[in-house]
């Protein structure tokens, strides 16, 4: 679980995140949406640690990050596991490669042993006859299983993914989604993606938090939010006629 509380974060005059209060379970797949420059990157690079807020504190599993050492926070780091957008894979390296680079990078497992395990999560990611293709071989589909099966590797707790869907055609997009919401309850780590793609929100939101302007608007489920009188909300997820007309749809099934 990840606990936020009161998290601000400025660069220069600019107040990015202005006291963000909200918590992340374990086993979910939480989303992170909002209008472009709302805050949600810097919000993950937070989580991530990359970026230190100046107010408020994030708590991982009951650690307070602002309270570790350098050694507990590189400890910290290596359960963590990220899908970049893009994917940010090592052209110059196989698909095995890459997917081994943070063994190699972290560990002090055999060959052998990396080999197993890279073998195993390729397999779990249904990638298995791509080991010695390289990047620019594979598909943006496959890559993204490939980003996924190097983020949970090293058998993380914490899993973040900044727009895992962008670039895929809806229905791959739909296959990363599912792929990522059964790795999360399979190895019950706290996942927390950042996302436009409103399939899924639809979909795959067990918790969802809409930041506008930096601030928490609004948090709910994918249930919630087809009945949520929140204007900023509807505005932003019901842009679409396409999902105005599936939430009148979701209401009227419902009275
Ligand atoms: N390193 C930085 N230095 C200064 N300002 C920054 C930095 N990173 C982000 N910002 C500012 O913070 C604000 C929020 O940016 P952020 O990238 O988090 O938005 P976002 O919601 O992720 O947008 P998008 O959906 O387009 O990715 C923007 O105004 C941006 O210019």
């Amino acid at each position: 679980m990840i606990q936020v509380e009161n998290v601000h974060k400025s660069f220069g005059d600019a107040h990015v995140l202005k006291g963000i209060t909200t918590q992340f379970e374990q086993g979910k797949t939480n989303l992170v949406i909002g209008q472009s420059g709302s805050g949600k990157t810097v919000f993950l690079k937070c989580l991530l640690g990359l970026f230190e807020p100046e107010q408020g504190t994030i708590t991982y599993n009951g650690q307070v990050y602002s309270e570790l050492t350098i050694n507990q926070r590189r400890d910290l780091r290596q359960e963590m596991g990220m899908v970049f957008q893009g994917s940010a894979l090592f052209d110059s390296m196989t698909v095995e490669g890459n997917v081994m680079f943070p063994l190699e990078m972290f560990t002090k497992q055999t060959k052998a042993e990396m080999k197993d395990r890279v073998d195993f999560v390729l397999e779990r990611v249904n990638l298995v006859d791509a080991h010695q293709k390289f990047p620019s071989e594979i598909s943006g589909g496959m890559k993204k299983r490939v980003a996924i099966a190097r983020a949970i590797v090293m058998n993380p707790k914490y899993l973040f993914c900044d727009e895992p869907n962008s670039g895929l055609d809806p229905k791959t997009a739909i296959l990363i989604d599912n792929l990522i919401q059964e790795i999360t309850k399979e190895y019950n780590i706290t996942t927390v993606i950042n996302t436009h793609d409103m399939n899924s929100v639809m979909e795959i939101g067990e918790k969802i938090i809409f930041l506008k302007n930096g601030f928490k608007e609004w948090e709910g489920t994918n249930k919630e939010i087809f009945k949520t009188d929140n204007e900023a909300v509807t505005n932003f997820v019901y842009s679409s006629e396409l999902f105005k007309k599936v939430r009148q749809m979701y209401i009227e099934e419902r009275n």
